[in-house]
């Protein structure tokens, strides 16, 4: 019988967190060690024995948790936003100093979020227009989602590739954020309501059609087999992997 995986998890009273902390605890294969929130000390990471560490957390603690884990060779599976490309970067830098720590940061642990943003890059390259709507609860702190972060990144490159020219737009005049964010060239559109949990909506369109790409998570515990997935995945895995695709079998 292979080694119990030992977790902690970081921002376990958080909504989130918590459905992570009864899914790691459910899990025949893992052993929830610590559980840790906002004050406590990261050493008690270390004291409880862990080998791995889920974090989610809030975006400005999100990047020193990390690289506590990484300095102590500890394997982290994160999904908290605000990983932009300047913090992946010292991410990787400090990852080559550790060999043989895995990290997975992944803006969205479900599944159908997942293949979305992975059918949204393939169908982007025929149409002339994407733009994308994200849809949250209302208590969500940051703006774009990194779920529409990434998917409009994904889009983008995949335009980019195939010679696409960007979306068609003749707006010369508008309020502020009339046109939403723009990742990568790609409008982005984030609205805040209460009821929702986790939504976005891919919109492509072409002369005369429209293909829309929908995602919904109804309930956190959507998130929770690419959580466990990411922390079965991660040890044989160094170094950075961004986004979840990273350890599905996507066949692109
Ligand atoms: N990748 C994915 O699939 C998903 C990612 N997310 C992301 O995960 C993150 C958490 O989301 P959510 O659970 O909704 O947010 P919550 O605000 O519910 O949870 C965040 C938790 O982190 C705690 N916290 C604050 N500071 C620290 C610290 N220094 N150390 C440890 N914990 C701390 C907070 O405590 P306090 O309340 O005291 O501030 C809170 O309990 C967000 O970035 C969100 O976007 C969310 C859903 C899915
Ligand atoms: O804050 C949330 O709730 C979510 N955050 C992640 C994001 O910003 O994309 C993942 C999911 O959308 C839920």
């Amino acid at each position: 019988m292979s080694a119990q995986i030992k977790v902690a998890v970081l921002g376990a009273a958080g909504r989130m967190g918590a459905e992570a902390v009864k899914a790691v605890s459910e899990a025949s294969d893992m052993e929830l060690v610590a559980s840790l929130g906002r004050g406590d000390e990261l050493s008690q990471i270390l004291e409880a024995g862990a080998t791995h560490v889920v974090d989610l957390s809030v975006p400005a603690v999100t990047e020193a948790n990390v690289r506590f884990a990484v300095e102590n060779g500890l394997h982290a599976v994160v999904g908290t936003t605000g990983w932009d490309d300047d913090r992946r970067a010292e991410l990787e830098s400090l990852l080559n100093e550790h060999s043989e720590v895995g990290v997975l940061i992944a803006p969205n642990f479900a599944l159908g979020s997942v293949l979305t943003s992975a059918f949204a890059a393939t169908a982007a390259k025929y149409f002339e227009s994407v733009e994308i709507i994200e849809l949250h609860h209302p208590n969500k702190v940051d703006a774009p989602s990194g779920t529409a972060v990434r998917t409009a990144e994904l889009v983008a490159k995949s335009r980019e590739e195939a010679g696409v020219p960007a979306s068609p737009d003749a707006t010369e005049t508008q309020l502020d954020g009339a046109r939403g964010s723009v990742v990568d060239g790609v409008h982005v559109h984030s609205v805040r309501l209460r009821g929702l949990v986790a939504h976005q909506e891919v919109l492509l369109g072409g002369p005369g059609e429209q293909l829309t790409l929908r995602h919904d998570s109804f309930d956190r515990a959507s998130f929770m087999p690419g959580v466990l997935l990411g922390l079965r995945t991660v040890a044989t895995r160094p170094g950075l992997t961004y986004g979840l695709d990273g350890y599905l079998e996507l066949g692109q």
